[in-house]
């Protein structure tokens, strides 16, 4: 008897090949914890690694971590987590269950973290200055991830990456620079999992755990509360609203400046040549070609579009260095000690090397921006718009919560006028994430297509 692994792929929320015609072609086993004595009620803990072919046109290979949690007597308590049971060549025949959901099973990594096994495949590293509570008890995370986070008690989060990609994960890397180098602005690093075999001749990085934020609210949340409160009060101002969110995005600001900053002095830093710079504006038109070819309404405002990208093409002494290159509000978390930034992945979609090349950190600024134009287009949008003068009254405020807000994170973030350069650099990568987002609401939210659709309107070449 095989685990029907197709079907729970398929059936996995951060499984990313969702639709896609695919099989099965290997499984690997990089690492077993815990033992199952039968009878005593605990399980193995097996982390295995599939291999996935596509066969649409498309095509390709993807790795995906399963962590299984694997016990010679069914568990009642974990059917909605059951993948199926089996022979296993290790174990016997077992019941197999997805080990994120399992309170024992995670337990035994958190240990493992703990004791810092040697010896066997997997490679349990620890940063200095923190000890583990092992007496908490794991709740996994809901929500759309696309990798799997577990919450041992209030202490440490465990996020189990899903699609592994052979090399090492940009997500640890950043941490491990910005926790070392004492950072106020990320989750500190406590360790991460590695596995020692090797895949393309890649390590194979399969966990990290981190800090838990205890006190975090979703930065994307905040936003949207903010936005409700200016609503809600029909005769004032942002300015005026309890929920003013100005002085968030100051903070904000300051806080990608400081996290740039921190980058800069501990990742290489260079200048791009006029060859590359004339690429990235050549991948920003080809990106825009593909979007009107999937987006008809974004057609007859590709040459507006056109002309910043050509113009930015252009610019010279273009400062590179390590980004977030992910950044909207809902990578960002408020806690009582301030802003902190979250998922240092990059573009998941994005190949790995292209993920690891510098980039400029006003990609991350844009990112930010055009957070500050959806929170207030997103709540616009719950509202009933039968009333065409409310619905106009509504416009006219959303446009101005954007406003206040982009130019108090901006403000914040540069602390002085931009120059002329910077502002075209800037503008182009507001519409490149623009043009990137009709796709993904077209994809994903067909009816919020209309929110970077609007924002493209505005694209006026200076
Ligand atoms: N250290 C942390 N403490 C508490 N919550 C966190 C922490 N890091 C991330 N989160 C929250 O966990 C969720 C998933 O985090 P994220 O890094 O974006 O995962 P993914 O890579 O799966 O998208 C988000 O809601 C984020 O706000
Ligand atoms: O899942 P990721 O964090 O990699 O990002 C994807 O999903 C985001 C939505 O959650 C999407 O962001 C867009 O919608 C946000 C509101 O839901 C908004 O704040 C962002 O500014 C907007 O880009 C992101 O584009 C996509 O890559």
């Amino acid at each position: 008897m095989t685990l029907p692994l197709e079907d729970f792929l398929t059936g996995a929320r951060w499984f990313g090949g969702k639709g896609r015609p695919l099989a099965v072609t290997g499984v690997r086993r990089l690492g077993l914890l815990g033992d199952e004595r039968r009878g005593t009620g605990s399980p193995a803990l097996a982390l295995d690694l599939v291999t996935v072919d596509y066969s649409d046109a498309e095509g390709g290979t993807e790795y995906y971590q399963l962590p299984l949690s694997c016990y010679s007597e069914p568990q009642a308590s974990l059917e909605h987590a059951a993948v199926g049971s089996t022979e296993d060549p290790d174990l016997g025949f077992v019941h197999v269950y997805d080990a994120v959901h399992d309170r024992q099973a995670m337990a035994h990594l958190l240990e493992a973290f703990d004791r810092q096994p040697t010896g066997g495949p997997l490679r349990f590293e620890r940063l200095p200055g923190h000890d583990l509570d092992l007496g908490t008890h794991s709740t996994l995370f809901s929500g759309e991830q696309s990798n799997s986070s577990v919450a041992f008690g209030e202490d440490s989060l465990l996020k189990v990456f899903r699609k592994i990609t052979p090399g090492r994960n940009p997500d640890i890397t950043v941490h491990e620079v910005l926790t070392r180098a004492g950072s106020d602005h990320v989750a500190a690093l406590f360790g991460w999992l590695e596995s020692d075999s090797l895949l393309e001749g890649e390590v194979l990085q399969l966990a990290m755990l981190q800090q838990f934020l205890r006190t975090a609210s979703d930065g994307w949340e905040l936003a949207l509360s903010s936005v409700r409160n200016l609503f809600a009060e029909a005769d004032l101002h942002a300015n005026e609203v309890g929920g003013d969110f100005a002085g968030e995005a100051r903070r904000l600001g300051v806080a990608l400046r400081e996290t740039h900053e921190t980058l800069a002095q501990h990742f290489p830093t260079r200048t791009r040549s006029t060859d590359e710079q004339a690429a990235v504006a050549a991948a920003m038109n080809a990106r825009l070609d593909a979007a009107a070819a999937i987006v008809p309404q974004l057609v007859e405002r590709v040459p507006a579009v056109r002309r910043v990208f050509d113009a930015a093409a252009g610019l010279t002494d273009v400062a590179v260095q390590q980004i977030h290159a992910d950044l909207h509000l809902g990578q960002t978390l408020r806690t009582v000690k301030g802003w902190k930034i979250v998922d240092f992945e990059g573009e998941p979609a994005k190949p790995l090397a292209e993920r690891q090349l510098p980039d400029t950190p006003w990609r991350d600024v844009a990112g930010m921006l055009r957070s500050f134009d959806y929170a207030p287009r997103v709540v616009e949008r719950t509202y009933d718009d039968s009333d065409p003068s409310a619905t106009e009254q509504r416009a006219y405020r959303s446009a101005e919560w954007s406003k206040r807000n982009r130019t108090a994170f901006l403000a914040a973030y540069a602390g002085r006028d931009l120059t002329p350069q910077e502002n075209l650099l800037l503008a182009a990568y507001v519409a490149d994430k623009a043009v990137y987002e009709t796709v993904y609401e077209a994809r994903n939210r067909p009816t919020w297509v209309s929110i970077p659709l609007d924002a493209i309107s505005r694209v006026r070449p200076s």
